[in-house]
């Protein structure tokens, strides 16, 4: 069983790399900021804000989140959320669960179940977030932080989001980016690398050549486990 831990800031291409490295290995994988966004969803329709109403809401829900790096899918109480978690409104709210400690001991609870079942079905798994490395699996056989100079993600999101990466979508992403990496800073650490983790700097390299990164850094884990 290979557990692949990758982490992160926003844009740096975690989500869409991590999937990539998943479907090529046959692993399961799993984004555990939808988690957060998902909890986050739930709480803005519900109108909850306070910090231990959070913690509750998250341990009655009834929640499913697919590990099919083919088909990404989350449902809150039944309703399929896959979109809406995405929406303007959760990305800058996310922090109300992201910044609770007992809300994260929740999910990071769920996130290691999901871990140990997935793995021992599928063979492996590639999570990824701001924490996998460091809190959520800090044993995983590989253990990476992507990284790339800001501009660039900003750049990168600016063009998945507006369909180019024109002056006038970059302005309108830059704030997004710079702020929530500014706010989960205070509750997770993502910009260097523990001991032990790889760095990958992306800055310069495209979304394949960042896919190969990876595999390499798994050959090369394989490699010394043989
Ligand atoms: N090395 C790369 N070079 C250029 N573009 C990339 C690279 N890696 C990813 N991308 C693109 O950058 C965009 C952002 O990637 P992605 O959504 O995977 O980032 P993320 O780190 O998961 O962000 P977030 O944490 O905000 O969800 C996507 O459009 C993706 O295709
Ligand atoms: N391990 C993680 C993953 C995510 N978060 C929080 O969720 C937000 C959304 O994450 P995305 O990867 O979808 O951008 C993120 O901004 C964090 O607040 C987290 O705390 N830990």
């Amino acid at each position: 069983m290979t557990v692949i831990a990758i982490d992160g800031p926003s844009g740096v291409g975690k989500s869409s790399v991590s999937r990539e490295v998943a479907r090529r290995n046959g692993f399961g994988y799993l984004d555990t900021g939808a988690m957060y966004r998902a909890m986050a969803w739930l709480c803005l329709q519900r109108g909850v804000s306070d910090p231990g109403d959070v913690v509750e809401q998250i341990r009655g829900v009834d929640f499913e989140i697919s590990t099919d790096p083919e088909h990404v899918s989350v449902e809150v109480d039944g309703i399929d959320v896959t979109t809406d978690i995405r929406s303007e409104d959760v990305s800058t709210n996310v922090q109300i669960v992201s910044s609770v400690p007992d809300a994260r001991e929740e999910l990071i609870g769920m996130q290691r179940d999901i871990i140990s079942r997935v793995s021992a079905d599928k063979g492996g798994i590639v999570v990824e977030g701001r924490d996998i490395t460091t809190v959520v699996a800090p044993d995983a056989d590989v253990r990476i932080l992507m990284t790339a100079r800001e501009d660039v993600r900003i750049a990168r999101r600016a063009g998945e989001i507006h369909g180019e990466a024109t002056e006038e979508s970059v302005e309108a992403t830059r704030a997004q980016v710079a702020d929530r990496d500014r706010k989960d800073s205070a509750t997770t650490s993502f910009l260097t690398a523990a001991e032990g983790v790889h760095t990958l700097d992306t800055t310069h390299i495209d979304f394949d050549e960042s896919v190969e990164a990876v595999m390499g850094l798994i050959d090369q884990a394989d490699g010394g486990n043989k």
